[in-house]
């Protein structure tokens, strides 16, 4: 397991590309029969990804975390951008179609991930957070995940915003999930900007076209800078940093968040104008 400390704002302001990448961009997180892990700093939240084949992939227990098991002190969100899936917890089979979320509650022991269909695969992200309480494990689909509209074909931005684990959705301990989708034509997400001191986030590109990108912007407001990211790749957001992009091609994102506070509307916006 990768492990990521924190870098402060003056610290982030004076990096080249190549610093700013190793520090905030996760590149290779999908890897065919395997896990991926990248432990942030930033609110204890691990990033991970895998991809199972004709077998499935067991939830394993990295040294680092010294616990008897992954979710002994932890929880996990689980979202399948790929073919048809599952996810067993416990003697439990939750299906786990393209865009269904998975939630696990502290205390789950035995978890795995499988393809249906090992020449479509299914590819999970996955997010964990640290948990105090153990609540339900719970899966949802896309059509669950209050699907709001939000942008306009006129600002480039028109999209859709699904919202999995959140105060109103699948309850967590701390983790806060959810999808957005980009409409055809439209490129920019979360423009106007904001930041969330309170909270950080780690962004997962997903269904960027084969030979695109996006110009993902982080940074404080006033002093930003940017990571070019290809499909399936990840960012992780530091709570000072706005999280913006704007794709050569549109696409979506899966979003999470962990931290202080469990409201998803809870956002110091940025104007544009206030943008350097
Ligand atoms: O704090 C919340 C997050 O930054 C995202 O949910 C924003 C987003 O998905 C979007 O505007 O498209
Ligand atoms: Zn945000």
């Amino acid at each position: 397991m990768q492990i990521r400390f924190q870098n402060s704002p003056k610290e982030t302001a004076g990096m080249g590309t190549r610093d700013l990448r190793d520090n905030f961009l996760i590149e290779d997180l999908m890897k065919p029969g395997q896990l991926t892990w990248v432990y942030s700093h930033y609110d204890r939240v691990i990033v991970g990804g895998t991809i199972p084949g004709k077998t499935p992939v067991a939830l394993d227990n990295p040294s680092e975390l010294k616990a008897d098991f992954f979710l002994q002190r932890r929880e996990i969100g689980i979202i399948n951008v790929g073919g048809k899936g599952s996810v067993h917890a416990d003697g439990t089979r939750f299906e786990a179609d393209r865009m269904d979320c998975v939630y696990l509650g502290k205390g789950t022991k035995e978890v795995s991930f499988a393809s249906d269909d090992p020449t479509q695969p299914a590819v999970f992200y996955l997010l964990s957070s640290p948990a105090h309480q153990t609540y339900p494990n719970t899966r949802y689909t896309k059509e669950q995940a209050s699907p709001v509209e939000t942008g306009d074909a006129l600002t480039s931005n028109k999209r859709v915003i699904y919202k999995y684990i959140h105060d109103k959705g699948i309850s967590s301990s701390q983790l806060v999930m959810g999808l957005t989708i980009l409409q055809p034509g439209s490129v920019w997400n979360t423009m106007p900007a904001h930041t969330h001191t309170r909270r950080m986030e780690a962004y997962f590109y997903f269904d960027i076209p084969e030979g695109h990108r996006v110009f993902h912007f982080m940074g404080e407001p006033a002093e930003t800078r940017h990571l070019l990211v290809a499909n399936h790749q990840a960012v992780l957001s530091p709570p000072w940093s706005i999280h913006s992009g704007a794709g050569t091609a549109n696409y979506a994102f899966i979003w999470g968040m962990a931290g202080e506070n469990y409201t998803y509307t809870d956002m110091d916006a940025v104007p544009i104008a206030g943008l350097k």
